[in-house]
């Protein structure tokens, strides 16, 4: 979430996991070991600059706990006020896969633009292999300085300068439907190929735009656009603060994520729910809890459900008396044609 309301609580857990990522050896800003006194007052002077809205914030959270964050820190002055810089990336070292990271600065990259800047500028500590990452999401090393930085043992260590300029197909200007710059290709983020477009309205605008979490995913993550809590078997229609223009010929289907399935028992009690490619309204994902004792609380921001965009095939329906025969193309199905059996009539 994108400059969620700085209070006490937010700023413990974001200097807890700025120790945390420190202490398992990232660079981000401390030597290893750190310690809450020392972070503590850098992260308050960070947090008083998004309150003061120079600066932004992005935090992915679960529940309370923050698992990933990054600054978005921007100048006043007339020569380099068109650029910003994204600081202080860090991820919960216990957290691996799921692409948090990604998204995180995604949403920062998304956020620099909205703020109309024209580049963005961060530095790595070399060695740490660090702009692997950034160079993977568009980002292109600049310099290296010798020696601007020291390592956990006190050791000079260069400093690599990358940038990213903003795209000529940026997202538009916050709640404009995205059009596509003629004769490019969107991609979709993390395949590295072209993918169709799929228009989407943002309208709810804390919320970052739906992804594929993995290269190669079927589903695009959708987001709860409101905190929600589901008592043993109850169930709740909850916004996913998007709209979306379904490509003609296609249908686009709601499916649960497994990981909320297995972890807490929630589903869809429509599972897949049908988004029409007419259909213009807020996409809503119809939550339950099959869980027989605890209840869950799932938070404004957190992933609940998938979007799979799949073609359909239209059918004219004709009346006729007899169906015909079914013809087996391969001639190879055991024991003849389906006909009229079913519900297990092929045994357990
Ligand atoms: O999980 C879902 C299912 C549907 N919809 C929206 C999109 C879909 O195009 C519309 C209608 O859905 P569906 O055709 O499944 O609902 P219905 O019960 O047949 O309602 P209607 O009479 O409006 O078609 O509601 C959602 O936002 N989420």
């Amino acid at each position: 979430m994108r400059n969620p309301p700085v209070d006490d609580r937010l700023e413990a857990r974001i200097v807890d996991l700025w120790v945390r990522v420190t202490n398992a050896g990232g660079a981000v800003g401390f030597l290893n070991p750190t310690s809450h006194e020392a972070v503590a007052p850098l992260a308050r002077q960070q947090l008083s600059a998004v309150t003061a809205g120079r600066d932004d914030l992005v935090v992915a959270r679960d529940g309370d706990e923050v698992l990933a964050l990054g600054f978005l820190a921007t100048r006043a002055s007339e020569v380099s006020g068109h650029v910003g810089t994204i600081q202080r990336l860090q991820r919960d070292p216990q957290v691996r896969g799921g692409g948090l990271g990604a998204r995180v600065l995604a949403e920062l990259e998304q956020a620099g633009w909205e703020r109309e800047l024209s580049r963005l500028t961060l530095t790595v500590r070399a060695g740490t292999g660090r702009e692997a990452f950034y160079l993977a999401h568009g980002w292109q090393l600049d310099a290296r300085l010798p020696g601007r930085l020291l390592d956990a043992i006190g050791a000079e260590v260069d400093e690599l300068h990358l940038s990213k300029p903003r795209p000529a197909s940026d997202p538009r200007p916050s709640g404009e439907v995205p059009r596509l710059v003629d004769g490019e290709a969107p991609r979709a983020s993390g395949t590295g190929k072209t993918a169709a477009p799929l228009p989407v309205r943002r309208l709810d605008l804390d919320l970052p735009l739906p992804d594929y979490a993995h290269p190669g995913d079927a589903g695009l993550d959708l987001y709860a656009a409101e905190d929600v809590r589901l008592s043993p078997g109850a169930r709740a229609v909850v916004g996913s603060g998007l709209a979306v223009a379904i490509p003609e010929g296609h249908v686009g289907l709601v499916h649960p994520r497994s990981g909320l399935a297995a972890r807490h028992g929630v589903t869809l009690v429509n599972a897949p729910g049908t988004i029409d490619a007419g259909y213009r309204g807020e996409v809503k994902v119809v939550l339950v809890n099959l869980d027989p004792a605890e209840p869950v609380t799932l938070h404004r921001g957190d992933r609940i459900a998938q979007l799979v965009v799949q073609s359909v095939a239209h059918v004219a329906p004709v009346e006729v008396d007899e169906l015909p025969e079914f013809e087996d193309a391969h001639e190879q199905t055991p024991g003849g044609a389906r006909g009229a059996g079913g519900f297990g009539s092929t045994g357990r």
